[in-house]
C-alpha cells in the first residue's frame, strides 16, 4: 500500500500529453490545447482608425481662438474618405473607420457645432494623434499571438481569429475508455432483479474523464468472468485509447476479477493499493502506451479515486495545466483522530464571519453513500495519523467538481 502523494506521482506526475494532433475549427476550439504558435497573419488594424464618433482634422486646426472648418466628406468603418485632408477641413468620421490622409486627429463630436453653411467649429483644443488608434496598434502581422501548449480561452479563440486564422491545430482529447464490472449491475431505467443494483459510477467517472478535457469509449457492463472485461481491455487497446478504467472488481474478494486480467495482460504496475479511505482498492499502471486505472467499485470510492488520480491523469495527457490538488480551509467542526489511511470527508463549505472558507464533515461518510456524495461540495483531507483537531482549526480540502 502507498500513500496517495507517491500514488499521484507514480501515476500522474510520469505521464505526458498525447502526442496526436488535430485541426478544429475556432467555434469548437474553447478549451483546447494549442498544438502550435499561433502567429499573426495580419496587422491589427491594417490602417490607423478613430477612436470616437466625430470629425478628422489637423489638430493645427482645432485650437483657440477657433474657426469653423469645411467638412469635405465621410469615414465610415468600412468606407474610407477616398481624398485627403486639407488645411482649414474636416472629415465627418465614426468610429472604426480609417482616419484619412492629411488628418492627425479626432474631434469628438460632442466638442463640435453644425453650422448650416456645412461647416463644423470646434468648441475644445484637440491635441495631435487625440483619439486615433495608429496601424498595427493591437499587433502586427508576423507576431506571436499564442504559443504553442496554450490552454484556449474565450479571449485567446477571438484573438486568434483577428489574426487572420479560422482554424487552430491543437492536441486530441486523451480517449478513455470506462468499463463498470460485477454481474449484479443493469442500466439505469432496466428491470432491477433480485440481488442486482443500477450501475451508476461510471456515469459520474466519464463525467469527470470529460470535464477534464478527455474523451470516452464507453464499454458498459462486464460480467463478473475474466475472459469478459479481458475482451473490453484489447478492444480499448484495438480503438487506440489512451486509459482503460475499470470499476469495481478491484478488491480482494472472489469475484474480483481486475487485478487478475490486468496482471494477465503484462500491466507494467505503478501501484496496486493506496493508503486513502475511501478508495483503498485503486490500482494503476500500463500496458504499452495505455494505462490501465482500476478504480473501486464502492461509489463514493470510485468519485473518490478518480477526482484524485483520474482527473487530473486526463488532465495531464491533456496538455493542461495542472491544478493544486488542495487549498487552504477552517474546520466547521471538531474531527477525531485518524487512522494509517488518508481520510477524505464528504464534506460542505461556507464562508466564514472573517471569510475564511468553513468545511464541515457530512454526518455519514460510508462509500457506498451516492445520495451524500452528490450532496458534498469537498472533500476534507485528514491526513494518515493526524490527531484530533478542533472546529476553528487550518486543514487542507479538495474542491469536487
Ligand atoms: N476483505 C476485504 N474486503 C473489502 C476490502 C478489503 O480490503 N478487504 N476493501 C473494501 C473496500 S475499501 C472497497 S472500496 C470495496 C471495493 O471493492 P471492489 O472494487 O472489488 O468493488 P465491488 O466489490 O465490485 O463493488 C463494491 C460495491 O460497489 C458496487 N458497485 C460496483 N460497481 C458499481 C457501479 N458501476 N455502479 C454502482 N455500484 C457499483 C457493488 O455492487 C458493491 O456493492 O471492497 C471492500 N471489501
Ligand atoms: O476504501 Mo473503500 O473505498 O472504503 O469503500
Amino acid at each position: 500500500m502507498i500513500s496517495v502523494e507517491d500514488a499521484y506521482r507514480r501515476l500522474v506526475e510520469a505521464a505526458a500529453p498525447v502526442g496526436r494532433t488535430v485541426s478544429v475549427p475556432l467555434r469548437e476550439a474553447a478549451g483546447r490545447v494549442l498544438a502550435e504558435d499561433v502567429v499573426a497573419l495580419r496587422t491589427q488594424p491594417d490602417f490607423a482608425a478613430s477612436a470616437m464618433d466625430g470629425y478628422a482634422l489637423r489638430a493645427d486646426d482645432a485650437q483657440a481662438p477657433f474657426r469653423g472648418l469645411r467638412v469635405v466628406g465621410e469615414s465610415a468603418a468600412g468606407r474610407a474618405f477616398p481624398g485627403r485632408v486639407g488645411p482649414g477641413e474636416a472629415v465627418r468620421i465614426f468610429t472604426g473607420a480609417p482616419i484619412p490622409p492629411g488628418a492627425d486627429a479626432i474631434l469628438i463630436q460632442e466638442d463640435a457645432e453644425r453650422t448650416e453653411d456645412g461647416m463644423v467649429l470646434p468648441t475644445e483644443a484637440v491635441t495631435e494623434g487625440q483619439h486615433v488608434r495608429p496601424a498595427g496598434i493591437d499587433f502586427s502581422k508576423g507576431r506571436l499571438l499564442l504559443a504553442a501548449g496554450t490552454e484556449l480561452s474565450p479571449g485567446a479563440v477571438a484573438l486568434a481569429a483577428s489574426g487572420g486564422h479560422p482554424a487552430l491545430r491543437v492536441l486530441d482529447r486523451p480517449k478513455v475508455a470506462v468499463l463498470a464490472t460485477g454481474d449484479e449491475l443493469v442500466p439505469p431505467g432496466a428491470a432491477v432483479g433480485p440481488s442486482q443494483i443500477v450501475a451508476s459510477n461510471g456515469y459520474g467517472v466519464a463525467a469527470l474523464v470529460e470535464a477534464a478535457g478527455g474523451t470516452v469509449l464507453d464499454c458498459g457492463i462486464a460480467p463478473d468472468r475474466e475472459e469478459a472485461i479481458a475482451a473490453e481491455l484489447e478492444r480499448a487497446l484495438d480503438a487506440g485509447c489512451d486509459c482503460f478504467v475499470t470499476i469495481g472488481g478491484a478488491s480482494v474478494g472472489d469475484h474480483d476479477l481486475v487485478g487478475r486480467v490486468f496482471a494477465a495482460s503484462r500491466m507494467e504496475v505503478a501501484f496496486l493499493k493506496v493508503a486513502m479511505r475511501p478508495g483503498k482498492p485503486l490500482m494503476a499502471g500500463r500496458v504499452g502506451d495505455m494505462r490501465l486505472v482500476g478504480l473501486p467499485g464502492n461509489p463514493a470510492s470510485s468519485m473518490v479515486a478518480a477526482t484524485l488520480f483520474l482527473a487530473p491523469l486526463v488532465r495531464r495527457l491533456a496538455g493542461r495545466p495542472d491544478r493544486a490538488p488542495t487549498r487552504p480551509a477552517v474546520l466547521g467542526a471538531d474531527v477525531p483522530a485518524n487512522g494509517l489511511r488518508a481520510d477524505f470527508m464528504r464534506s460542505r463549505l461556507s464562508t466564514g464571519e472573517d471569510g475564511a472558507v468553513v468545511v464541515t464533515p457530512l454526518d455519514r461518510q460510508d462509500s457506498s453513500l451516492l445520495s451524500i456524495y452528490a450532496a458534498a461540495d469537498a472533500l476534507l483531507v485528514r491526513p494518515p495519523h493526524a490527531p484530533a483537531a478542533r472546529a476553528g482549526e487550518a486543514c487542507r480540502i479538495v474542491d469536487l467538481a
